[in-house]
């Protein structure tokens, strides 16, 4: 195995947000007849990665094969690497992929392509002119006779991944997965999953969150394919899973069921095409604000559906939102093909929302934008537009947008639900005795001031309770669709700040005000920025905890988050704190 850690976080699509860092993995395996390659890690490597592949040895440098499970842009300069360090008199190495990744290679050997790689061009074909690899698409369930080694392929093509392989080696009963139970952590010891779920499940669910989630429907007869023994999982990102092979596999089936179950209920879509990927992290960014509510999202690339497809998605959908680059001025063909049917079908009920990237004049979010106002739909946040490829700031307002979507969403159905209760005679808002009694349960008022990169953030909250002496720790019940969740994963920073009695009018009023994705959440609020932590510290409090979240515990609509306390500050000694009485335990 190669892998290469990263501790800080160099990209910002969503599923760094943990900020663990990440892995990236490639592996080498041989038979008695010959040698393949599996995965290649990113361009950034390309250097380190050859050498790695060379200090295996002569076997590994001119393998006969190399099997590139996930084609991406990013990772092309790795594959030139490895396929340049191959000795002088070294056999044409066979590159084996998926069609759609042949397609994407063989875009990258042409010259003066948008999509042209310098680097694997030269490499390709060797200075003498000769053919130094060559490209070999494989069939779902082909097998690769290495002697006495076998590596059979099964094709696993998703909306984000749509060239993804699976490789067993039957053997060793190992499968190579690529981004399935991949996880971006890179702070591991050694290479493998000691702690299992223990240790690695956050991360294992978050990166699965981030991307898997929006596509379950694709990944759950995926999964299928995967059952038998597998000793082994090696993925590209993260920890070899070795010690909890059982227990992941039967989680990402647990996971992928409450997603659907979710999108069975109410599901919005991520309809978009993206040539480039930038798009794609945005629609990935929306997906990942929706899903996070608890409303199914399904991300649909429309590039690769038939307009049929396209309809049936939007059928089974509550909203949608609809995203674009801007090419040559205007919208891509499946986009507008897309646009058509929503239009046609025309359920003006739908929230919706826009969004897209563009390199200079940006034409294609407006069009999107103005086509559904002029037919009717409400968009439920502003158009999204983003000059290239998405930086923090835009991506945590996609998330935001995807929420405000979401919620649209639900809106819609629980007005539904009090005219279907009506009709039928039934009180609206009736207080169970449950509801009541769980109502008079006590807590604090306090505001939670938290930061993420540049990003500062904040919420009200009283679901809060001391959890320890020693360390002094305390928790913190935070609703998943809270903007401010993605902000409290392990490691991350926030301060709670303790509210006084009589003077929480101000501070409530600032922090319950509706928002827009972006805006500064502390409106007219005083606040200090602490110099330890970088967040907030409202001027107002009685007190401010300083706390690092050490773990999360998933409870039905709310994340338990578990925080150590780093250090007190008493603003006021004479205050006492404000508590929050409620009548009822199903609203705050
Ligand atoms: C062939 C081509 C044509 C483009 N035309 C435009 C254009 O007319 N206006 C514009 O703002 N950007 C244009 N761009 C820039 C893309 O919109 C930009 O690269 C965007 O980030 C692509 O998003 P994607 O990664 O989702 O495909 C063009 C890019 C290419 C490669």
């Amino acid at each position: 195995m190669v892998s290469f850690a990263t501790r800080a976080r160099r990209t910002f699509e969503v599923e760094y947000g943990a900020r663990r860092g990440t892995t990236e993995n490639a592996y080498a395996t041989r038979g008695e007849k010959d040698a393949c390659l599996i995965d290649c890690v990113d361009g950034r490597h390309a250097e380190g990665y050859a050498r790695e592949i060379e200090g295996l040895g002569a076997w590994a440098r001119d393998a006969a094969y190399h099997a590139v499970l996930h084609v991406s842009p990013r990772r092309l300069d790795a594959l030139a690497a490895a396929i340049a360090n191959r000795s002088e008199g070294a056999a044409c190495v066979e590159v084996l992929c998926s069609n759609p990744g042949a397609q994407l290679i063989q875009q990258a050997l042409k010259p003066n392509s948008p999509l042209t790689n310098e680097a694997l061009c030269a490499a390709w074909k060797g200075t003498d002119g000769k053919l130094r690899a060559r490209l070999r698409v494989v069939r779902n369930g082909e097998r690769l006779d290495l002697g006495g080694r076998t590596l059979r392929f099964t094709l696993a093509p998703t909306p984000r991944w749509p060239d993804l392989i699976f490789a067993r080696d039957e053997k060793s009963q190992t499968l190579f997965t690529s981004k399935f139970f991949s996880a971006h952590v890179g702070t591991m010891e050694g290479y493998g999953d000691e702690g299992g779920l223990e240790t690695f499940g956050e991360d294992w669910r978050f990166y699965f969150d981030c991307l898997l989630a929006p596509m379950a429907r694709q990944v759950s007869p995926l999964l299928e394919k995967l059952t038998g023994v597998a000793k082994t999982i090696c993925p590209a990102h993260g920890p070899v899973v070795a010690s909890s092979v059982t227990e992941l596999y039967r989680e990402y089936v647990e996971w992928c069921k409450m997603q659907t179950s979710a999108g069975d209920n109410l599901s919005v879509a991520v309809i978009y095409a993206s040539a480039y990927g930038n798009t794609g992290a945005m629609a990935q960014a929306i997906a990942r604000g929706v899903a996070k509510t608890g409303v199914g999202a399904e991300m649909f690339n429309c590039e690769l559906a038939s307009p049929i497809e396209v309809e049936e998605v939007l059928k089974r959908s509550a909203g949608f939102a609809l995203g674009a680059p801007t090419l040559g001025g205007t919208l891509p063909t499946p986009v507008q093909t897309a646009l058509g049917a929503i239009v046609k079908e025309g359920d003006l009920e739908k929230p919706c929302g826009s969004f897209g990237s563009f390199g200079w004049s940006g034409e294609a979010v407006a069009m999107i934008d103005k086509r559904l106002t002029d037919a009717g739909f409400k968009s439920a946040f502003e158009p999204l537009r983003c000059k290239f490829k998405p930086t923090a700031e835009t991506l945590q307002l996609c998330e935001e947008s995807g929420t405000d979507l979401a919620q649209a969403v639900r809106k819609i159905e629980r007005r539904k639900q009090v005219l279907e209760r009506k009709s039928v005679g039934q009180a609206a808002d009736g207080v169970s005795d449950t509801a009541a009694a769980v109502g008079r349960i006590v807590g604090s008022l306090c505001a939670v001031t938290t930061k993420n990169e540049d990003t500062q953030s904040a919420m009200l909250a009283s679901w809060v309770s001391q959890a320890s002496f020693n360390p002094p720790a305390l928790t913190v019940a935070v609703a998943k669709e809270r903007a401010v969740e993605s902000f409290l994963m392990t490691g991350g920073k926030f301060n709670l700040n303790v509210l006084k009695s009589g003077g929480e009018k101000d501070v409530m009023k600032a922090l319950l005000k509706p928002f827009a994705p972006g805006e500064n959440r502390f409106g007219a609020l005083d606040v200090d920025i602490s110099e330890t932590n970088g967040c907030a510290v409202v001027k107002q409090a009685l007190a401010c905890v300083e706390c690092t979240v050490t773990k999360r515990m998933e409870a039905g609509d709310h994340w338990v988050v578990l925080a150590e306390v780093e250090r007190g500050t008493l603003l006021d000694a004479e205050g006492v704190t404000s508590i929050h009485h409620r009548k009822t335990g199903s609203s705050y």
